[in-house]
């Protein structure tokens, strides 16, 4: 453990370390940032300058509220993803914030996942900017002290499912319209290792395998059967549970709930801290190809025109998608690795 404080400390895991110092007695507002040196963090305040994110901190109980506010569909573009990470590091600096419930603000969606125009016709600078900032996200989110609780009011394929998958206890509504998922596979595009670890470390291999090759997308009573979501409740009861079950999760001292996440979480961290530019050097290569970028303005295209729900590509565009491309792509060699 005492290599894992230390590793925590010299910033591998910068969210878990800023906590770890601030909750092991500092009065002040004290906090080592990821190269180790001080930094001086206010006390209160996260209002998000667009709203895009919206924040409501509850000062007795030290949970905070936060809801994503993009419609129509809480796409995760880069200026979201941006002040999303903003607001994260604010929480996780806030030494009376304790606990985090994530939901949406836009009705029967919690997010489409990634923005597709974010990684569509733009040169290679904007894929890779993208790309840091969804590593990011994940970063901060599944590598949070803060006990995390998503309550998950509508649809949640891919980068959404993603952040879901992120919090320690995931609560649905019990809707049949809505679906969550990584259907990646589905539009012709690969999961990252760390999509594919962080789903693994949730439902274990099988469902892994099943699940991220078929792109699979799920009924909420679905995804509980499989354990991707922990609790289904009726819509109307969402918060309400979503806020009772953080009660349970902060009547655990905080330093013991912390080191306990970071030994369960750490590895899978590590993957990709230890390899970002690798990583975003695969994805900016990869997004970048002809057949990806066809196969992406495609189902963009169905989304727009159609007004459709999730399905696959064509079999024209699946053609254009051939076993090489992928077979050759370092994803594929990163997925074979980890
Ligand atoms: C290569 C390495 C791996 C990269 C990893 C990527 C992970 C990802 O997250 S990729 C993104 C995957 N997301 C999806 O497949 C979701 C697509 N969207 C939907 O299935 C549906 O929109 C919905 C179920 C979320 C909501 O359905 P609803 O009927 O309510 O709304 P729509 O009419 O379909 O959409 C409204 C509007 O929003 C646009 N839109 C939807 N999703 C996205 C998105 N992910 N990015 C950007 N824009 C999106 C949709 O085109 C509509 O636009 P218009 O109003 O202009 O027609």
């Amino acid at each position: 453990m005492a290599a894992v404080l230390r590793k925590l400390i010299q910033g591998r895991l910068p969210a878990l370390a800023g906590v770890l110092c601030r909750r092991s007695g500092n009065e002040g507002h004290l906090f080592l940032n990821s190269s180790g040196s001080t930094l001086m963090q206010p006390r209160c305040g996260y209002s998000s300058p667009t709203e895009s994110v919206i924040v409501e901190m509850d000062k007795a109980t030290g949970v905070a509220l936060l809801k994503l506010n993009i419609p129509p569909v809480n796409s995760l573009s880069l200026p979201l993803l941006t002040e999303l990470a903003i607001v994260l590091d604010k929480l996780e600096m806030d030494k009376h914030c304790r606990g985090l419930i994530l939901t949406s603000a836009v009705p029967n969606i919690f997010s489409a996942g990634l923005n597709l125009f974010d990684m569509m016709d733009k040169p290679n600078e904007h894929y890779s900017e993208f790309w840091r900032a969804v590593q990011e996200i994940w970063i901060k989110l599944y590598g949070s002290s803060l006990a995390n609780i998503a309550a998950i009011n509508g649809s949640s394929p891919a980068g959404g499912c993603l952040l879901a998958l992120c919090s320690d206890y995931r609560i649905m509504a019990n809707n049949p319209h809505f679906t969550i998922g990584l259907n990646e596979t589905r539009l012709g595009i690969v999961a990252p290792f760390w999509f594919k670890d962080t789903l693994l470390n949730t439902v274990g291999k099988r469902t892994t395998e099943i699940s991220l090759n078929l792109g699979a997308l799920y009924s909420p009573t679905e995804a509980l059967s499989l354990h991707l979501v922990d609790r289904l409740v009726p819509e109307t009861q969402l918060l309400s549970a979503a806020t009772e079950e953080m009660g349970r999760w902060l009547q655990v001292p905080d330093h013991a709930r912390q080191i306990t996440k970071s030994m369960i979480r750490k590895s899978t961290l590590e993957g990709l801290l230890n390899q970002r530019e690798a990583d975003i050097k695969n994805f900016v290569e990869f997004i970048s190809r002809d057949s990806i970028q066809k196969s992406l303005q495609f189902y963009a295209q169905s989304l727009q025109k159609q007004k459709q729900h999730i399905h696959p590509p064509s079999s024209s565009c699946r053609q254009q998608i051939s076993s090489v491309t992928f077979a050759r792509s370092p994803w594929y060699s990163l997925i074979q690795r980890s």
